[in-house]
C-alpha cells in the first residue's frame, strides 16, 4: 500500500522504515531538510538500535524515500501524521502547530478515499477538531496512537502489544466510514494482525485517552517506586528488594519499578503535563490532580541525587572532578530531551563542579545543548582522577561492563552515586567504594 509519513523524527522515520520493511511503498516527509538529506542516503539522523538496517534495505528496495516536498504525499491511501507535540512553551499544554500545519499542508494533497492517520500524542478532543477538514476532501481522520518505546521502536513498530485505531463512531459503535477506515489499517499493520496482535477499534477520544492514560500509568508506576526510595532512605530500607517483592505479584508486575533519577524523555514528562492541563479545561482538573505529585516527585530525585554526591565530598563539589556516566535519558537511546542525567550534569557544573560527562550514544547532542560541559568519550579517559563519579543513564558499558576493582585504578577518590540503582553494591564496596544508592543501604 502506497503511504506517507508526515513528520520523520524519532517517532517518523522509524515508522516509514517500519512500514516499508513490512512491504508497503512509503514516502516520508518532513520540513527539516538537513533530517530528509540525512535519511535520503540511508543515513539515521538518531541513534535507534536496527533502524539503520530497516533504513538502508527500504531504500535498496526503493520502497522508501524521503522527501520536503509535501506534495509527495499525493496518490499515497494513508498518511500518518507523526510531527511533534512539545509542551507550549510558559505552560502545561501541549503545542499543536505543528499537528495543525501539517495537517493544513497535507489538505490539498489528499484524494477522495484517502486516510489520515494520526499518530501524535494529542490532547484528547483534537481528532474531532481536525476531521471536518479531512472529512471535505473526502478523505477520513483516524487516530492511531503510538506506543514505541525508543531504544525498541523498530521491534515496537513490527511487533507492537496491540494496535488502537480511533475512528468515525456514533453511539460507541464505528460508523460505516469508520469501519471502512478500520480494515484498511488492519491492511496496512498485516503482519501484525496475521500474529492475532489485539487490534483495538475505537472512537476519537477513547484512541486520544488510550495513548495519554498509558503514559500517565506508567510514569505514576515510575513516581510510587521513587516515592517508596523517599521513604527507604529515612528507614534504612532497601527500594529495590522493595520492588522485586511487590513486583512478584502479578498484579503489580516488576517492570517501571526502577527508583532512581527517575523518568525523562521526550514523551512521557510532557504527556504528564499535558493531561493535566486538558482535564484543567475540562473542568476534570483533580481526576488527574495526582499527576501533579507525579511530576514533582519524579523531579525531586534529580535534586536528591546532586544533594548525595555534595555531601558525599564532604559539602562541596567546588573544584572537584565529577564523571557523569550517561548523558541520554535512558539507555540505547541518543535523545536528550529531558534528560535527568543531563539536568544532573548541569546542575552540579553549577554548583561549582569539574564536570565530565561520556556517554555511548548522546556527547553531540549532549555537547551542542550543553556546550559549557566537558565531554570524554572514552569511558576509562572520563574516569581519570575523578573524586566522586554518579551513574545517570543505565548503559551496559558501566552497568554491566565496568569492574569496580579497575574503575578503583582510575580515580582519585572512590566514591559511586548510583543514580540508577544498577550497580551491585556489594561488589562496589568490596572493592574499595563508597557506593551511595537511591533509597538503597
Ligand atoms: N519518540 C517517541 O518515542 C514517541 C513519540 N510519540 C509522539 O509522536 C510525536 C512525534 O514525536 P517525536 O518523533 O519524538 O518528535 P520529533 O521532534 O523527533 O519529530 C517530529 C518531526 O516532525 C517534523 N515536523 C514538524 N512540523 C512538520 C510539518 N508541518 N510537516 C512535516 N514535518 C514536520 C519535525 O521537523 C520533526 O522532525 C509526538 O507527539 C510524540 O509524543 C509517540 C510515541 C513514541
Ligand atoms: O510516548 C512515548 O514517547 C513513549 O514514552 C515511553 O517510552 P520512552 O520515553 O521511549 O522510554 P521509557 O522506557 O518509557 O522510559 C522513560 C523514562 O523513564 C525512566 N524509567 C523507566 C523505567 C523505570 O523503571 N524507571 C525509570 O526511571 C527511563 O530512564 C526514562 O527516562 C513509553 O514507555 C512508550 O510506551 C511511549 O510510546
Amino acid at each position: 500500500m502506497r503511504m506517507s509519513v508526515i513528520g520523520c523524527g524519532y517517532l517518523g522515520a522509524v515508522h516509514a522504515a517500519a512500514m516499508a520493511s513490512i512491504g508497503h511503498d512509503v514516502v516520508g516527509i518532513d520540513v527539516d531538510a538537513t533530517k530528509i538529506a540525512s535519511l535520503s542516503v540511508g543515513d539515521a539522523p538518531f541513534f535507534e538500535p536496527g533502524l539503520q538496517e530497516i533504513l538502508t534495505e527500504g531504500i535498496r528496495s526503493g520502497r522508501l524515500r524521503f522527501t520536503t516536498d509535501m506534495a509527495a504525499a499525493h496518490g499515497a491511501a494513508v498518511h500518518f501524521i507523526g510531527v511533534g507535540t512539545p509542551q507550549l512553551k510558559g505552560g502545561d499544554a501541549a503545542d499543536l502547530t505543528y499537528v495543525d500545519a501539517a495537517v493544513a499542508a497535507l489538505l490539498p494533497h489528499l484524494s477522495p478515499g484517502d486516510l489520515v492517520a494520526g499518530k501524535s500524542t494529542v490532547p484528547v478532543g483534537t481528532a474531532t477538531r481536525l476531521a471536518p477538514s479531512v472529512a471535505e476532501r473526502g478523505a477520513t481522520l483516524v487516530w492511531n496512537p503510538e506506543f514505541l518505546r525508543e531504544g525498541w521502536a523498530v521491534q515496537d513498530t513490527i511487533d507492537p502489544d496491540r494496535l488502537v485505531a480511533g475512528v468515525p463512531s456514533a453511539d460507541g459503535e464505528p460508523t460505516e466510514e469508520g469501519a471502512r477506515a478500520a480494515a484498511i489499517l488492519r491492511e496496512v499493520y498485516h503482519t501484525a494482525v496475521a500474529k492475532d496482535t489485539p487490534f483495538l477499534v475505537t472512537d476519537y477520544a477513547t484512541a486520544e485517552l488510550v495513548k495519554v492514560a498509558a503514559n500517565a500509568f506508567l510514569a505514576t508506576k515510575i513516581s510510587f517506586i521513587n516515592a517508596m526510595a523517599e521513604i527507604a532512605e529515612v528507614t534504612g530500607a532497601d527500594v529495590t528488594q522493595l520492588a522485586d517483592a511487590i513486583g512478584h505479584d502479578a498484579r503489580i508486575g516488576r517492570r517501571f519499578l526502577g527508583a532512581g533519577i527517575g523518568f525523562g524523555g521526550g514523551c512521557l514528562p510532557k504527556d504528564i503535563r499535558a493531561f493535566s492541563a486538558r482535564a484543567e479545561e475540562l473542568g476534570r482538573g483533580e481526576s488527574v490532580g495526582f499527576l501533579r505529585e507525579v511530576d514533582a516527585i519524579n523531579l525531586r530525585r534529580r535534586s536528591r541525587a546532586v544533594e548525595l554526591v555534595v555531601d558525599a565530598l564532604g559539602g562541596t563539589v567546588h573544584g572537584k572532578k565529577i564523571t557523569v556516566l550517561g548523558a541520554s535519558f535512558k539507555p540505547h537511546s541518543d535523545d536528550i530531551r529531558d534528560s535527568p542525567a543531563l539536568d544532573v550534569a548541569v546542575r552540579l557544573h553549577g554548583l561549582g563542579g569539574d564536570v565530565v560527562v561520556t556517554d555511548p550514544a548522546a556527547l553531540a547532542n549532549a555537547r551542542r545543548a550543553h556546550p559549557q560541559l566537558t565531554y570524554v568519550d572514552e569511558r576509562d579517559e572520563a574516569l581519570g582522577d575523578a573524586d566522586a563519579v554518579i551513574v545517570v543513564t543505565e548503559w551496559d558499558q558501566w552497568r554491566r561492563e565496568l569492574d569496580p576493582a579497575h574503575a578503583a585504578t582510575l580515580v582519585r577518590g572512590r566514591v559511586v552515586i548510583d543514580g540508577r540503582n544498577c550497580l551491585d553494591a556489594a561488589a562496589w564496596r568490596a572493592a574499595g567504594w563508597q557506593y551511595f544508592g537511591m533509597g538503597r543501604p
